[in-house]
């Protein structure tokens, strides 16, 4: 395709993306390898710049677990959410809203925009309370295990990012909520993304992750278009498991919550962003009501 082509399909989809917002979770595999995280937030730019109202809410599951074990922890996951205590909740804070969040922000000014980094304790922006005990059966047994200072989301106030994004920032947000009593919980990042996705009255959320988009059982071809129906035959049946289910639930919370389309796209690959939403065919997936 000729240069001016590529640019003129672009056209439609920048004019309806034009005022909207689009929150775009980044998934922690991005978060440890800088080149990876450079070229997600490169196009997150781009979509700034075209007129979008841009907020990044990203993970950093494999950091935490990297510090817990170099500080003589054993990470334990239910569900896949961690087992959060004290110490736990105290390394979280530090990897999450102390270095990652602060070094995406720095990435955003060195690609020329502004960005301000949040924690859901800002202005109260991610109301969570404990999950407490969960059911797991281990063997023939089931056991209750208390995850300790895990939230689960009760409600979120986007008048600090509405405020930001009103002013032309970039909202950078790390999955550390509030609870009524003013503590720290640690959240789920894809959950987190999916809820302020709706918050916000998005008009996309873009999920990047590892793999191509959801594919498969025979993890051979990925499917272009998702309806909330299918995912919920493709968990039934297990082709969809694993990292996916969250990704999948916070993608169905979205678009059950009003928001027009939720995107998995490969975040490995430069520019899927990009590709998925100013191209006709599209790189990931693409689920809707
Ligand atoms: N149907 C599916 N299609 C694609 N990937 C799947 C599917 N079911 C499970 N997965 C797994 O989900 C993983 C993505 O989740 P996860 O590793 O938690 O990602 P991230 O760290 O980017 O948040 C993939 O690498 C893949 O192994
Ligand atoms: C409660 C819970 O499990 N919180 C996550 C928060 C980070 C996260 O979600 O990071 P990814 O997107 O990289 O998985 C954790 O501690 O790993």
């Amino acid at each position: 395709m000729k240069r001016e082509e590529v640019l003129m399909e672009a056209l439609p989809y920048i004019q309806q993306f034009h005022g909207q917002t689009i929150v775009i979770k980044l998934g922690g595999h991005a978060m440890v390898d800088e080149e990876v995280l450079m070229n997600a937030i490169k196009d997150a730019i781009l979509l700034h710049y075209v007129g979008m109202r841009v907020v990044l809410v990203h993970g950093g599951g494999p950091e935490i677990t990297e510090k817990m074990k170099a500080l003589g922890k054993e990470p334990k996951f239910v569900g896949g959410l961690r087992i959060t205590d004290d110490e736990t909740l105290e390394i979280a804070q530090m990897v999450l809203v102390g270095k990652i969040n602060d070094g995406i922000v720095s990435l955003v000014a060195r690609c020329g925009a502004l960005g301000v980094g949040l924690s859901g304790n800002d202005g109260n922006l991610i109301m969570a309370k404990k999950i407490g005990k969960q059911k797991v059966v281990i063997g023939d047994e089931e056991h209750e295990v208390d995850l300790g200072y895990v939230g689960e989301i009760e409600r979120i106030n986007p008048e600090i990012l509405d405020t930001l994004l009103k002013n032309n920032y970039i909202g950078v947000v790390a999955p550390i909520a509030i609870d009524r009593a003013g503590r720290s919980l640690n959240i789920n990042a894809d959950t987190a993304a999916g809820e302020i996705a709706v918050a916000l009255g998005a008009f996309k959320l873009i999920n990047l992750t590892d793999v191509d988009g959801v594919m498969d059982k025979e993890r051979t071809q990925v499917f272009r278009r998702l309806r909330v129906t299918e995912t919920e035959d493709l968990m039934a049946d297990g082709t969809i498991s694993e990292g996916m289910i969250p990704k999948i639930g916070s993608c169905v919370r979205a678009v059950r919550g009003g928001v027009p389309h939720a995107h998995i796209v490969n975040g490995n690959k430069p520019h899927t962003i990009l590709l998925e939403l100013f191209t006709d065919a599209g790189v990931g997936t693409m689920i809707t009501e």
